[in-house]
């Protein structure tokens, strides 16, 4: 297909903020969930959801123009493969990143200009203190956060398949959210042993899913603070989406507590979305400014900085594979 000329290409980023606020409102109202495996018209939604029919109508039928949906009024609508992933209990779903980003960082990115001008966050401007501070003291908003977090079934099932875990003895999720990676890293092979550490009231999600997944005997939940410390006893260490929500001191702080628990020859991977020359710039950069806008000193970082924040602790970067979504895993040997 030929790049738009200008004018359009330009209008299609800045009306994007449009399509992401419709999705955003199929996804609350749970029309993807209503639509699973069956045709509806708009007339017949509106009845059920108690919403405006007409208004409605023309509200699936940009989602339909979005591919979103497929179908119209008459056919009745349906979900394509995106719509699919909106739906609540499916694999790979993403409906909760979708309300993250359209509640929680919607609010933060209304506020860009004054990150711009005065570089301080938006998500500070907006809600009086930090993020982990306000997901501390919101429990609903804490549940969407780690719901949205752990939506990566595909990224994480990648994993495994990048790297080889099965000769690792323990190996401990810094960082680990609700257990699902790690939860997917143990299903890959039978011998590691796992510890989820986040903090407490993260690790205390985490049980249900490592219990879920009858991995009960085989991990530990730790609550703590990266900070200050990381749990001692593993020979890997996964930090996954976890630096770039820090500044550099802070990552050091958190692979330097790595280092204090290692010895030579010990494993860090790190996953996150690396900014690599040469490949679509677009979720990477999105990534940092939403790491400008919602963190105190977080971004994304090219392969040199995580290079340089690596050797600075003590650890050597020895690889760098390629994961779904643009994300990366970097390797790191403890010299
Ligand atoms: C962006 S999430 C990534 C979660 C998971 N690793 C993943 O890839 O889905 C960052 C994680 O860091 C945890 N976290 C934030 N501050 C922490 C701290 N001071 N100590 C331990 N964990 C912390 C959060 O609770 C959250 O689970």
């Amino acid at each position: 297909m030929n790049k738009p000329a200008a004018p359009k290409a330009l209008l299609n980023i800045v009306i994007g903020e449009w399509a992401a606020r419709t999705v955003y409102a199929a996804a609350k109202l749970r029309i993807p969930d209503l639509l699973a495996g069956q045709r509806r018209t708009s007339a017949d939604l509106a009845a059920e959801l108690g919403a405006d029919p007409e208004a409605l109508r023309r509200i699936l039928r940009y989602l339909a123009g979005l591919e979103v949906l497929d179908g119209d009024e008459q056919r009745g609508f349906g979900l394509t493969e995106m719509g699919q992933l909106l739906r609540t209990e499916v694999t790979g779903s993403i409906r909760d990143f979708v309300i993250l980003s359209g509640e929680e960082w919607h609010r933060s990115w209304s506020q860009v200009v004054h990150t711009a001008q005065t570089g301080g966050q938006a998500f500070e401007h907006v809600h009086g203190t930090n993020l982990f501070s306000y997901l501390d003291s919101n429990p609903e908003a804490s549940r969407t956060f780690d719901r949205a977090m752990s939506g990566s079934v595909k990224l994480f099932n990648e994993v495994p398949n990048a790297y080889d875990f099965s000769s690792a003895g323990t190996i401990v999720d810094v960082g680990g959210g609700n257990g699902e990676l790690l939860g997917t890293i143990l299903a890959s092979a039978e011998g590691p042993r796992g510890v989820v550490f986040d903090r407490p009231d993260v690790v205390a999600a985490a049980e249900a899913e490592l219990s879920a997944r009858g991995l009960t005997e085989r991990c530990t939940l730790v609550g703590g603070d990266f900070l200050r410390s990381v749990p001692a006893g593993g020979d890997t260490y996964v930090i996954s989406r976890t630096l770039h929500n820090w500044s550099d001191e802070h990552c050091l702080a958190i692979l330097g507590n790595c280092a204090a628990v290692t010895k030579p020859g010990d494993r860090v991977l790190v996953i996150e979305r690396v900014i690599l020359p040469d490949t679509d710039p677009r979720l990477s950069l999105a990534q940092d400014v939403l790491m400008l806008l919602v963190t105190g000193g977080g971004r994304a970082r090219t392969k040199d900085e995580h290079r340089e924040l690596m050797e600075k602790s003590g650890f050597a970067l020895r690889e760098v594979h390629a994961l779904p979504q643009d994300f990366s895993i970097l390797v790191a040997e403890r010299v």
